[in-house]
This record gives C-alpha cells, structure tokens and sequence, in this order.
C-alpha cells in the first residue's frame, strides 16, 4: 500500500498508527482527511466531538487508499479518562491538538484556558516520554506575545526593521503583558507547556516537534453563532466576519482593526504537517513556525477584503456600511489585549523539511468563503426569517 512512497531523504515511508487527540476539531478535520486520502497511515481519532470528521468515519469506497479500517473514532475526554494511556501505547505517534484555542476564552475563562493548554496535555506528554513514543504538540504563534517594535517610539525607523519585528524559533523572545491583562493565559500555559516538553527531551530523550500555527484559516474553522454553535458564542475572526457576512451586518473591527496578521491556508499548512509526521528524523527536537509570511494584513484590510471576496462568490453586493469599530472591552470584556503584528521567520522550516507555503490570501479567501457560502446561506435565511417567540 505504501508502494512508491518515499521520504525527503529517499527512504520508504512505512505505515504508522497515530493516535491524534483533538482530531474532531478544525485542524485536525484536515489533517485526518489528508491522511486517509493521501497516506496508509492509521489514526486513533480522539476527541468529544466528531461532527467535522463524519464524513471519514462513514464506509469508504473501495481502491488502494481507502480508509475502511484506518480511522477509528474514541469518544473520550482527555482530562479524566484512563484509555488514554493504552491509545497512546498502541500509537507510533501521538499529535496534541486539543486545547480552548478561541482569545474570546482566554479572559473570560482564564482557569479553563490554562487547564486546557497546561494541565490536560501534562498526561500526554507524560506517557508519551515514558513508553519512549514520538510525540508532535500543537502550541502557538501567540508564545511570541508582542513583537519587541511594538515598544519603540511610533516614529521610529527601527520599526521598519524586521530585526525588530520577525519572529524566530530559537531567537525571538516571548513577551506578554501584565497578569491583570488575562488574554496571556492561554500563550503562558502554552509557553510552559512547550518548555516541559523540551525538558524532557533534554533529560528523558523525548522525541518530540513542536508546531507554533500562525493564524491557519479555511473551511470548517470554529462554528458559525446561532448555526452550529451557540448564538452568544464568539468563535475567531474568519467565522466572526463569515457570520457577519452572511448576515448582512457590518464587520466589527477591534480597536479600530489596526493589529496585523498574515493567514496561511489550512491545507498548505497541513502539508507542513504530513512532512513532519514522515521525516522523524529531520523534525524531532524541532520548534517549527507554520505561517504564511507574504499574507499579511491588518484586521481592516482583512475585513476589506472578505467583504470584496464575498460579494465576488454570494453575487450579492456589500452593505452600505461595511464594517463598524468597536472596542476590545466592548467586544472581549476586561482582560483583553493583543499581538500588535506576526510575521514567521522561515529559515528552520526551510532548512529541515523545504516547506513552502503557495496559497496566497485572495485565493484561500475565495475557496473558503465559497465554502461558507454554500454551507451556511440557506441556513441563516431560514434562521433569520423565523418569526420571534413573544
Ligand atoms: N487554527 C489556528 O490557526 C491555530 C493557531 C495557533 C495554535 N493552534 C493550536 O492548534 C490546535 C488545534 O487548533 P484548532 O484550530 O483545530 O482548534 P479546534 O478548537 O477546532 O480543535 C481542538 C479540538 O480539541 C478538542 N478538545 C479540546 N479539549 C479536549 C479534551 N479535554 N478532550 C478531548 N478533546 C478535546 C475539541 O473538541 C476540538 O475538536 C490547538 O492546540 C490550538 O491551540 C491553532
Ligand atoms: O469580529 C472580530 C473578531 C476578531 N477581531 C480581531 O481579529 C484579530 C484576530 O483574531 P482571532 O480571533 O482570529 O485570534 P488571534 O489571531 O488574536 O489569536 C489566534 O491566533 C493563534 C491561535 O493560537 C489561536 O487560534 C488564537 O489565539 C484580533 O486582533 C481580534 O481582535 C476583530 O477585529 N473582529
């Protein structure tokens, strides 16, 4: 089955078994269908929800991939569930991606947050290092916090500088605000978890990768409010200004739209990922950053943009008042603040695996919100043409 499938280095790939936890989520939707599409490998699916990976759970057709017996969905929550450790056992590899990832969670549920990025992922890696198991941990482009330019006076050549702004694997520091600012829970849990795991790569041989996501977006990213998730709910900014979309009502830019970001779509992303998961020996004991450096934007020309796109693949124009500002505390509550600017420095990913990512942000937006389109519209018409209960 693994005929012809050969490494960066020329060796045949072998079929492996990867226990992924948080497969039921965005990511990890992608990454399993990639796998049984494209791979032999095998994937213990673990996750509380299912909704995202159906589609693979369902009989497969016949032909050489097909992934009747390699996906296998456990239905199980990694805080409180003894099965984890024998799922972990029988894998070659484990992927961590469960986590609370959403900033609108971070101050508002900061003790969540933390269990979640800190103490949930302890007995994974814990098990991972002692029945000597590779393990790949999904962490985050927010451990970086702000960049160091964004401390310079806002006149200052320096910070056209990308020494001042590109974040490095082994160079950057991470830098967060005060304790009171609570949005840092999530990137320090993530932070100290990342250093645990080098740790015991350090003194326990643990062999392990470390991915940090910069703002992956596409189909199937968190939840449309009122839809597929609760209506009070606030997933991140691609779902928030697809519902906005959708609805007709205007963008809500935060704190005037002015951080920045560059977007990376899932499936170039995940490519990242598949090398990764071949080539153990070019990606134990790395830190990766997986983004897309040629996509940035600021949040008001990212709002621009979905909504030109949008009116391109609904065929039905723009509001007359596209977008509307509104303030962190307003929109998050207290405790809020913000990476000011992301760019990932390449040069680790480049050297070890020659990743590269392709799509650039028009097209992914396009694919994505022809996506959303086509999923949601009819929805959200029937939803809003209900009459209110009086
Ligand atoms: N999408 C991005 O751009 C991005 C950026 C930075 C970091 N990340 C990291 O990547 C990982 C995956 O992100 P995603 O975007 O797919 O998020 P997601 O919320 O769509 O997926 C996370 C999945 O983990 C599951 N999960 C959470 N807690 C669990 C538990 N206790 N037991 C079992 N399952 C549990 C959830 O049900 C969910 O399906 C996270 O660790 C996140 O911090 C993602
Ligand atoms: O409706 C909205 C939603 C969000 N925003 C802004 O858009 C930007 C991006 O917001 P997102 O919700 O996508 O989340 P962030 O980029 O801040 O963080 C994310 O990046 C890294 C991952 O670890 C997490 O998935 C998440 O923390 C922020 O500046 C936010 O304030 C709006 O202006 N309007």
């Amino acid at each position: 089955m693994a005929s012809g499938r050969v490494d960066l280095d020329g060796n045949p790939i072998k079929p492996i078994t990867i226990c992924m936890i948080g497969a039921g989520g965005f990511i990890g939707s992608h990454l399993c269908e990639k796998l049984m599409n494209e791979t032999p490998h095998r994937v213990l699916a673990v996750d509380v929800y299912n909704d995202k990976i159906k589609q693979l759970l369902e009989p497969s057709g016949s032909g050489e991939l097909s992934w009747a017996d390699r996906i296998q969905f456990h239905r199980l929550n990694i805080k409180n569930d003894s099965r984890l450790e024998g799922l972990i056992k029988m894998a070659d590899l484990t992927i961590n991606l469960a986590a609370i990832c959403t900033p609108a969670d971070y101050n508002t549920r900061p003790l969540d947050t933390i269990y979640s990025n800190f103490i949930d992922a302890l007995p994974v890696v814990k098990y991972c290092s002692e029945n000597s198991k590779r393990l790949i941990h999904f962490s985050t482009c927010e451990v970086y916090g702000k960049t160091i330019g964004c401390f310079l006076p806002k006149d200052s050549p320096l910070r056209q500088d990308p020494a001042y702004y590109v974040l490095k694997e082994d160079a950057s520091p991470c830098i967060f605000g005060p304790i009171e600012k609570q949005r840092w829970s999530y990137a320090c849990a993530k932070q100290l978890i990342e250093r645990l795991i080098y740790a015991e790569g350090a003194e326990n041989g643990l062999e392990f990768t470390i991915v940090r996501p910069f703002n992956w977006i596409g189909p199937r990213m968190d939840f449309i409010p009122g839809i597929d998730g609760p209506s009070e709910g606030v997933p991140r900014v691609l779902a928030c200004f697809s519902n906005n979309l959708l609805r007709r009502e205007p963008l809500k830019l935060v704190d005037g739209g002015q951080s920045q970001r560059t977007f990376i779509y899932i499936k170039d992303a995940i490519e990242a990922v598949l090398l990764m998961i071949e080539n153990p020996a070019r990606a134990n004991g790395q830190i990766f950053n997986v983004g897309n450096p040629n996509n940035e934007v600021t949040v008001r020309q990212l709002a621009e943009m979905m909504t030109q796109v949008y009116s391109k693949v609904s065929g039905e124009s723009s509001i007359e008042t596209p977008s509307v500002d509104v303030s962190s505390k307003e929109f998050y509550g207290e405790g809020y603040d913000d990476s000011d600017k992301r760019i990932p420095d390449m040069t680790i990913i480049n050297r070890q695996l020659g990743w590269n990512p392709k799509t650039s942000l028009w097209d992914l937006l396009e694919s994505t919100l022809t996506y959303q389109h086509r999923t949601y519209a009819e929805a959200i018409k029937k939803a809003i043409s209900k009459p209110v209960a009086s």
